[in-house]
């Protein structure tokens, strides 16, 4: 039986996501033909030398001509350039989404330029590492993972449901979910800690010069963390920031008020106040655990296969 949800895919940016895409797409069997394209000549050369997509194209128009599914897989402030070069090219009919980690703002820059025609299903894949580019995908990447579908308000059905299927032979649980939603979702979970991560790890680098490479050294595994997280694409985290703008800033000042109540509590020895604090988050945690929502935790996927 046949596993192909598409008959031809594009994949407009040729970085992590679209990679990994395309090896799992290769794995599940889930697309008849798989183009791409990026933007730079050498990143295009990268590709046809691994064998990622059956035909690379040398335009964003000639790779989604006669293309049922269209992914948008670049930083979120080149998602409108895309839009205009490839509207005039797409297939009646065609299924437009993007993988970009922010919503509200994709859809307002991409749908004023697509022909009323095709499906804008935008979507969000939760899942990513700290690397970018077209070799750093692979075919695991979105497995037991959640992909957010965000639909613009009168889509139909029929290609909310096709995505659906999609992504869950890509391997990942998806849900759907409103843009301004979906927004202040990630500040929370990923726009600001990726913020304080950079943070702290330039605090680091300020004070390299008093500790030499103490903190490389000495650095443990909260820190390290850090590091890997402040090590992902800056152009990526520019228009994430740049585009998200709202939520996130939202999200830092309940953050910083939280902050100073707890440097209040350590320079007047408030111990009863960092005590509960901690209590509370320790919770929060063993709750994300117990709720087999921790898809790091080794117990998720047995539970997946259990229920089916
Ligand atoms: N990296 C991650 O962990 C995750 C990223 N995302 C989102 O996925 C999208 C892509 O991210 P990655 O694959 O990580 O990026 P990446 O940096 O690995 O790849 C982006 C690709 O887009 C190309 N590109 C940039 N501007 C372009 C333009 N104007 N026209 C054509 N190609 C262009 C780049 O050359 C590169 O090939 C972003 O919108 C990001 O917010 C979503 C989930 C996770
Ligand atoms: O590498 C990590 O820790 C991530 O948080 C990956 C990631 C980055 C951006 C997204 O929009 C979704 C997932």
């Amino acid at each position: 039986m046949s596993n192909v949800v598409f008959q031809r895919v594009a994949l407009i940016g040729l970085g992590l996501i679209a990679s990994s895409m395309f090896w799992a797409m290769k794995r599940g069997g889930l697309a008849g033909e798989v183009t791409g394209f990026a933007r730079s000549e050498a990143t295009r050369a990268t590709a046809r030398r691994i064998g990622l997509c059956d035909r690379i194209c040398d335009s964003a128009a000639e790779a989604v001509e006669d293309a049922d599914l269209v992914v948008l897989c670049v930083p979120v402030g080149a998602m409108e350039q895309v839009a205009r070069d490839i509207a005039p090219s797409l297939k009646p009919g065609a299924i437009v989404t993007d993988v970009g980690s922010v919503k509200r703002a994709v859809i307002d820059s991409v749908a004023p330029h697509l022909p009323g025609n095709v499906h804008f299903v935008p979507g969000h894949p939760l899942a990513g590492t700290e690397h970018s580019g077209p070799e750093s995908g692979f075919a695991e990447l979105f497995d037991q993972r959640w992909c957010l579908l965000v639909p613009v308000e009168g889509t139909p059905d029929a290609p909310v449901a096709q995505l659906r299927a999609f992504w869950e032979g890509l391997g990942s649980h998806v849900d759907v979910m409103d843009a301004d939603h979906h927004d202040l979702v990630l500040a929370v979970t990923s726009h600001a800690p990726h913020l304080i991560a950079y943070t702290m790890v330039g605090v680091a680098d300020d004070l390299r010069r008093v500790t030499d490479s103490e903190v490389i050294k000495y650095s443990a595994a909260g820190f390290r963390d850090f590091t890997r997280i402040a090590a992902s694409d800056p152009t990526m985290w520019r228009d994430v920031f740049l585009n998200n703008k709202d939520a996130t800033l939202e999200i830092l000042g309940r953050f910083t008020e939280e902050l100073f109540a707890l440097q209040r509590a350590i320079r007047t020895g408030d111990g009863d106040h960092l005590h509960a604090y901690f209590t509370r988050t320790r919770a929060i945690r063993r709750g994300i655990i117990q709720a087999g929502q921790d898809t790091d935790a080794p117990d998720f996927g047995r539970k997946k296969a259990v229920s089916g």
